[in-house]
């Protein structure tokens, strides 16, 4: 973060293991905590990042909203709608946003472009969205609902992003499982419904081997727009074309991660507050993600219900 972003220094960290928080704080100069809690109340802190794993990011957020302290969360926000809540109620109480979670998607150059033609109005009315998350492999504690709440949960996140509306119901349906992942059941065909009648389907496959693929088309009335290829180069050889795979996220949404930190950063030294994907976004995922789990488990269709959304959750800029 230090040698990439401006206007940021990384000044303190922490980790339930010493050794790795000392091996990440060691060359950027930062000093160590034996605690989240600690680091949070540490005075030479002005904003908390939290990427710990998902189990321990309520009591990290709660803990930062009651230290008045901006929080960038990874996802997700918490790992129940519960927690979501908890956590909404304690950033209405303090009265404004300090919240933001890490839903990268919305700030990789293709799916901005995606959304930018989308909101052009050329393809008329958008009526489906096919999306695939492929992962090349999981590790071995990946259990099937993961499928819904640590990968779909990203395309939850991006179509009501995408089309500025809330998924309004679920279906997920089970292909013949692929040999690759074992007893593990994948892939899965998702269906939500969204608030104007659209439809989105994800493909979820984990273990595809090929590679890290993320793809999406939308079909408007008019016509349809995807994501573009990544690829600065395409070669072709022996009487075959080929582009590049990423092998992971990491590589894929390189850029997203640092944009989405450096617009927080901006936000937080312009505005005083972060303007990214919000608490609401993140309980609203967790709401998404919890009727995919039953969905799952009962092959019916869920419908997914909201609480009231607060008015400090109010759209600013049409979302
Ligand atoms: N936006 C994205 O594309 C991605 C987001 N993530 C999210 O990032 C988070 C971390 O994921 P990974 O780095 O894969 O996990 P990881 O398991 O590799 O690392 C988590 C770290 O948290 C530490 N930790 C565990 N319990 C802790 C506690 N109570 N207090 C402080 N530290 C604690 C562990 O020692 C470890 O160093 C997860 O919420 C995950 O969903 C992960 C991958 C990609
Ligand atoms: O968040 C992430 C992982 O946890 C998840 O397992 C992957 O499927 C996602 O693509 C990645 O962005």
């Amino acid at each position: 973060m230090t040698s990439v972003l401006a206007g940021v220094q990384v000044v303190a960290v922490a980790d339930v293991d010493l050794e790795i928080a000392g091996s990440v704080a060691g060359p950027l100069g930062a000093s160590v905590h034996k605690s989240g809690e600690a680091l949070i109340a540490d005075s030479s802190v002005d904003a908390v990042v939290v990427c710990s794993w998902g189990p321990t990011h309520e009591q990290y957020v709660l803990a930062a909203i009651a230290a008045g302290k901006p929080v960038f969360c990874e996802k997700p926000l918490a790992t129940t709608q519960e927690a979501c809540l908890r956590i909404l109620e304690a950033e209405v109480a303090h009265g404004s946003r300090l919240v933001q979670v890490g839903y990268m998607r919305r700030y990789d150059a293709s799916y901005r472009a995606l959304k930018a033609v989308l909101r052009s109005g050329e393809l008329g009315a958008p009526l489906m969205m096919h999306c695939a998350h492929r992962n090349a492999s999981v590790p071995g504690f990946y259990e099937k609902e993961m499928a819904i709440t640590d990968t779909a949960v990203h395309e939850i996140d991006m179509v009501r992003w995408m089309f500025g509306e809330e998924i309004t119901a679920v279906r997920v349906l089970r292909p013949r499982r692929s040999a690759n992942g074992g007893d593990l059941q994948d892939p899965l065909l998702l269906l939500f419904e969204m608030e104007n009648g659209a439809l989105v389907d994800v493909e979820t496959s984990v273990n595809i081997r090929y590679g890290y693929d993320i793809r999406g088309e939308i079909v408007g009335e008019n016509g349809t727009a995807a994501l573009g290829s990544l690829s600065p180069v395409q070669v072709r050889v022996a009487g075959r074309t080929s582009d590049p795979v990423p092998t992971d996220w990491r590589e894929r949404f390189l850029t997203a991660y640092d944009v989405e930190f450096q617009e927080w950063i901006d936000s937080l030294r312009t505005a005083g507050r972060p303007i990214g994907p919000s608490a609401w976004d993140g309980y609203a995922a967790a709401v998404v993600s919890d009727a995919g789990v039953a969905a799952l488990r009962s092959g019916e269709r869920v419908p997914v219900s909201l609480t009231d959304r607060p008015k400090l959750y109010a759209p600013e800029v049409p979302a």
